[in-house]
């Protein structure tokens, strides 16, 4: 792929038949990947917020509690080497967000062993995200709600169908990019484990096996669970209301 230009047919060839999901192999190339974790790695503790089962980097500012971004400026190894913004902007699908890509960069770092539950990433963005995979891989799962009417929903909280309705493989370099229903009405979570078992078929089924390395490939043929390294994900949104709170007036 031409990594300056993502054209619509690289889009279009990336599609989850069935799903507003897309995945797209070697989105950055193995020398920008090795840039990107050094910026990362290198980054002031101060960077990082510490949850119970990962540590994360929020870049482009923080979001009050009422849903607006304070913004400040997204670190230049995203938006200047390597153009990690542009290149999404160019697959087109922030064509239709306010700002027309992505404002907000939550950056997790997954441990062997850790996930995130199963989770919506909730209203105050528009409902598209592009994931950026960067140095291991990750099983990605989508759930749905149990039906509103099955006898199974908990009063109050919805319960979630634990049988994924799709689940991806996501290698490093790779971009997913789930928008519309897949957005707004299913969840998406990694299970915390040390190794995954996937398959062709059955219920561990992954659906872009086509699109995955040939060693990656041979490996699940062979029936051998794919060992999880540390992985940095870039999750990119853009965040509908941006505060005016920010906003500088030169004199
Ligand atoms: O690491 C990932 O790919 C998923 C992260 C995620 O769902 C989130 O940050 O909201
Ligand atoms: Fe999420």
């Amino acid at each position: 792929m031409d990594l300056e230009t993502v054209a619509p047919e690289d889009l279009a060839a990336g599609r989850i038949p069935g799903y507003d999901a897309f995945y797209i192999p070697n989105f950055v190339s193995v020398a920008e990947e090795e840039y990107l974790i050094q910026k990362i790695l290198s980054s002031p503790q101060s960077r990082w917020k510490t949850l119970p089962n990962r540590r994360l980097q929020i870049w482009g500012g923080e979001i009050t509690s009422k849903g607006s971004l304070i913004t400040q400026p997204l670190p230049s190894f995203f938006t200047v080497y390597p153009d990690v913004l542009s290149r999404i902007k160019a697959t087109r699908v922030f064509e239709n967000s306010p700002h027309k890509g992505p404002n907000h960069v939550i950056m997790n770092e997954y441990l062997p062993g850790q996930g995130i539950m199963p989770h919506e990433d909730g209203p105050q963005y528009h409902p598209v995200v592009a994931t950026l995979s960067l140095s291991s891989h990750a099983v990605f799962h989508y759930y749905q709600y149990v039906d509103e009417n099955n006898d199974i929903s908990k009063a109050g909280g919805k319960s979630i169908d634990k049988a994924p309705i799709l689940s991806l493989l996501l290698e490093p370099r790779s971009l997913v990019i789930s928008l519309g229903t897949m957005y707004t009405s299913y969840l998406h979570g990694i299970d915390p484990v040390e190794e995954d078992f996937v398959s062709t078929d059955g219920t561990s089924k992954i659906a872009n096996i086509d699109s995955l390395r040939q060693e990656t490939r041979e490996s699940i043929q062979a029936g051998h669970p794919l060992k999880r390294g540390s992985r940095y994900s870039l999750t990119c949104r853009d965040v509908e209301r941006v505060s005016r709170l920010n906003t500088t007036f030169s004199h």
